[in-house]
C-alpha cells in the first residue's frame, strides 16, 4: 500500500451452508488465483452494497456466484480483521439451500467439508476465529 493511502473497510457477509442430508458438512469455496487472498478458502458471500440488508446481500452474492437460492437464518458471528490491504468487517449467517446445486461460477473450487477439515486448509485469516468457534460448538444451535 502507498504510504498515506487510506485502507478501505468493507462489510462482508458470508454463509455457513449445511450440506443437504449431512449437517456435519458445510459449503466452502476456494478463491480464484491471482487476486487478493488468491487460492485461499472462504465461506460463500461477498460485500454488502449500499442500501442492502446483510441477508439481501448474502442471497444476491450466492445467486450470482453459486447460482443457488438461499434461506438466510440467524446471524452467528461478527468480527473485524485487518489485512495489510483491507479491513474486513465479517458477518457470518447460517443459511439453507432453498434451490439449486452450487456451481463454481466465481470460485476456483467448491467443497463440502467438516469444520475440522476446514481448519486444515489455508483459509482467509478473518475466518479463523469463527471457524474455531464452530469447531468448539460456540456458535450455538445451527438449526
Ligand atoms: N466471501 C468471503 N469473503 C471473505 C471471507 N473472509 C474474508 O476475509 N473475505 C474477504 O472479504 C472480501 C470479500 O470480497 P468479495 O467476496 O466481494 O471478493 P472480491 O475478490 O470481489 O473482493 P476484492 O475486490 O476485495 O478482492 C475479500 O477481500 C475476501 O478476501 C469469507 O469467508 N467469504
Amino acid at each position: 500500500m502507498t504510504q498515506g493511502a487510506a485502507k478501505r473497510t468493507v462489510r462482508v457477509v458470508a454463509a455457513l451452508i449445511p450440506q443437504p442430508g449431512d449437517d456435519s458438512r458445510f459449503l466452502v469455496q476456494q478463491r480464484l488465483p491471482g487476486g487478493s487472498r488468491g487460492l485461499l478458502w472462504e465461506f460463500p458471500g461477498g460485500k454488502v452494497e449500499p442500501g442492502e440488508s446483510e441477508p439481501e446481500a448474502l442471497a444476491r452474492e450466492c445467486r450470482e456466484e453459486l447460482d443457488v437460492r438461499l434461506l438466510v437464518g440467524r446471524r452467528l458471528w461478527a468480527g473485524r480483521h485487518e489485512y495489510s490491504d483491507l479491513t474486513v468487517e465479517l458477518v457470518l449467517y447460517i443459511a439453507r439451500l432453498e434451490s439449486g446445486e452450487p456451481k463454481t461460477l466465481g470460485a476456483n473450487a467448491l467443497a463440502w467439508l467438516t469444520p475440522a477439515e476446514m481448519l486444515a486448509l489455508p483459509f482467509c485469516e478473518a475466518d479463523i476465529p469463527p471457524l474455531e468457534d464452530l469447531v468448539a460448538g460456540r456458535l450455538g444451535p445451527l438449526g
